[in-house]
Parts: structure tokens; C-alpha cells; sequence
């Protein structure tokens, strides 16, 4: 019997989403074993339970208040509220955060050699898709209809199969397009993974803990985006150099040993640095520059 005073959070058991979900929660300081293939794990060191189900549970878990939190992609927690809605009920819940992993788009793609001019050309046709109501929310915006042809896994072989005359299916690389002789027409939706949190109160610890998670994520998040930069500059290039770091903070100046010309700077970036940068800044003189990544950030 799970304990109802511990936060409970919902994650994908396995698939694009499950790695970085462990990842970012396990940055935030979290201790869970993850090893067994179980439903749920207990994190040993705050009084956390992750529940681990298919992607297509967790807006329904967070929804019915069976979870506190959940970690899901935009596109199926946007289809889930809309299919509750055309069901007449009022989904509650909130996003408390939108995180930076498992960016897709939902896309209409026909056959390669058809010709797309626009949505109008998709009026009436019959679509092969696992997301009916994000689609028809597409369509009612422009006015349009089509018939649906509901898949739940391999959408992209439908209109070889003869079952469709296009799909509207999640595309990152293109590859599956592609291979299935598909190709991208228009993107209906852009998503990434959020964190979201079920309506209603917390009792006063939940809602403590979920705050201290909350700045957590917030650091995890900043530091993969942000580079920590070090290099040797001569002192009357100091201003050029700063120029060429628009990301970064004003530096951090210390005086080199033995050497009134030259400076060291130090300074965090929210900006990587890229070689052409590098190779500007070794023009005006600068030397052992060094990238850094930060593993935690708190302002
Ligand atoms: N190619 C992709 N690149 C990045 N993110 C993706 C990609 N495809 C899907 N996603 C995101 O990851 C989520 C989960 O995708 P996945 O393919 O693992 O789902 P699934 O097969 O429905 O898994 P489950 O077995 O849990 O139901 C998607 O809903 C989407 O938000
Ligand atoms: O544009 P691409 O980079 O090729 O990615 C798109 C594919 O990725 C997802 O499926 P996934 O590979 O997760 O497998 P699944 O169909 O079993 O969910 C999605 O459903 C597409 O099929
Ligand atoms: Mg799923």
C-alpha cells in the first residue's frame, strides 16, 4: 500500500521519455533504484515515490489525483485533456514547468510524390493518426474536416497499406518519414516533455518538498544550458573580448603572476562557445581558453 504522505510522481516506464525523466530526477538529488522492473520505486533519501507506466497513463493519474506530479510529453497530455472534454467532463490540473528533453511535432505527412498546397487539400480525407482530437482541433481551426483512421503504434505504414491518404504522426529527425516514403507537409503542434502537477492542495510538506524540487529543476536545467568559460587575455582587449561573448556575464578579472599585461577572466555563459568564437577570440590575443561544463547552478 503506497503512503499517502509521500509526493508521488508519475514517469514513463521505458521509451523516450524514461531516461531523461530518471536523469533529471536523480540530478535534483533524488536517490531511487530503478533497477528492478518494478511499478514503483521508493527514493531512499526524501520521502518521494516514482510510479513508472506507459506515457498514456500519467495525464489520467495526475488528472484523477492519483499522483502528485507526473512527467509527460505536451502532446499527450493535450490529447488526453481534450479527449476528457469531448467526454463533457473539465480536466484540472497545472503545469508547473515546461523541461528541456523530448522536443517533437506533430505533423501531417502524405506520400512523397503528392502534392501539398495547404490543409485544404486534406478536406474530407481519411488521416491515420494516435492523436484524433489534436488533429481535429487543427482542422476546426481552418475550417476543415477528415475522417479518422485511429493507430496506436506504426501510423506511418497506413497510407502504404492502402488505409489512409495521409498520417499526422510525431516527427524529430525525420527518419521514420522517411523511410516510409512519407514526407513532412505541416506541422500541427510542437511539444516537449513538462512537469505537471495535480488540482488541488497539497498538504504543507508535499508542497515544501515540491518547491525545493522546483528550484532543483530550475538549476539542473539552467546549468546544462549554460557553459562556464576561463581563458588568459591581453588587459587593453578586454572590452573586444567581452563583445564577442554576448551570452555571458560581465567577467570575473584576476591579475596573472609575474605578468602586468595580460589577464585572466572567468564567467559564466548561457551560450555555448563555438569554434569560429574561439578562433576571433585566439585572434585578439587570448590563450588557454577553456569551456567548462556546470553541473549546479542557485542564483
Ligand atoms: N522522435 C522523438 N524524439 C523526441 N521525443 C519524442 C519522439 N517521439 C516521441 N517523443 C516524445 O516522447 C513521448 C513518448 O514517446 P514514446 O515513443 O516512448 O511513446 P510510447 O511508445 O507511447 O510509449 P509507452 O509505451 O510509454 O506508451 C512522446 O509522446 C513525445 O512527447
Ligand atoms: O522523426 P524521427 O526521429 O524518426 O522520430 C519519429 C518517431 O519516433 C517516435 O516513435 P518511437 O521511435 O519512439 O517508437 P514507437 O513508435 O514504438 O513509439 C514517433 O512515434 C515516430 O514514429
Ligand atoms: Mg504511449
Amino acid at each position: 500500500m503506497l503512503d499517502n504522505t509521500r509526493l508521488r510522481i508519475a514517469m514513463q516506464k521505458s521509451g523516450r521519455l524514461s531516461d531523461e525523466s530518471r536523469e533529471l530526477l536523480t540530478r535534483c538529488g533524488i536517490k531511487i533504484n530503478l533497477q528492478q522492473q518494478r511499478l514503483i520505486a521508493f527514493a531512499e533519501n526524501m520521502p518521494i515515490d516514482i510510479l513508472r507506466v506507459r506515457d498514456d497513463d500519467i495525464p489520467g493519474l495526475v488528472m484523477d489525483g492519483v499522483v502528485d506530479l507526473g512527467i509527460i510529453g505536451e502532446n499527450v497530455l493535450e490529447e488526453e485533456v481534450l479527449t476528457r472534454r469531448a467526454q463533457g467532463e473539465d480536466p484540472q490540473l497545472s503545469i508547473l514547468r515546461r523541461l528541456d528533453f523530448g522536443g517533437c511535432r506533430l505533423s501531417l505527412a502524405m506520400p512523397a510524390d503528392s502534392v501539398y498546397t495547404g490543409p485544404e487539400c486534406l478536406d474530407t480525407k481519411r488521416i491515420a493518426t494516435s492523436y484524433p482530437h489534436l488533429l481535429k482541433k487543427y482542422f476546426d481551426s481552418k475550417g476543415l474536416t477528415f475522417k479518422s483512421c485511429l493507430l496506436n503504434g506504426s501510423v506511418e505504414v497506413a497510407p502504404r497499406a492502402g488505409l489512409s491518404d495521409a498520417i499526422c504522426d510525431l516527427v524529430s529527425t525525420g527518419a521514420t518519414l522517411e523511410a516510409n516514403g512519407l514526407r513532412e507537409v505541416d506541422v500541427i503542434y510542437r511539444s516537449k516533455a513538462v512537469l505537471i502537477q495535480r488540482a488541488g492542495e497539497l498538504s504543507d510538506d508535499k508542497q515544501a518538498l515540491v518547491d525545493r524540487l522546483m528550484t532543483r529543476i530550475q538549476g539542473v536545467i539552467q546549468a546544462r544550458e549554460s557553459k562556464y568559460i576561463m581563458m588568459h587575455a591581453p588587459s587593453e582587449k578586454l572590452e573586444q573580448i567581452i563583445d564577442l561573448l554576448p551570452g555571458a556575464e560581465r567577467p570575473t578579472v584576476l591579475p596573472l603572476a609575474g605578468d602586468q599585461s595580460r589577464l585572466a577572466l572567468h564567467m559564466v555563459s548561457s551560450e555555448t562557445l563555438f569554434w569560429e568564437t574561439m578562433e576571433k577570440l585566439k585572434a585578439l590575443g587570448a590563450s588557454s581558453i577553456l569551456v567548462l561544463p556546470i553541473e549546479k547552478m542557485m542564483e
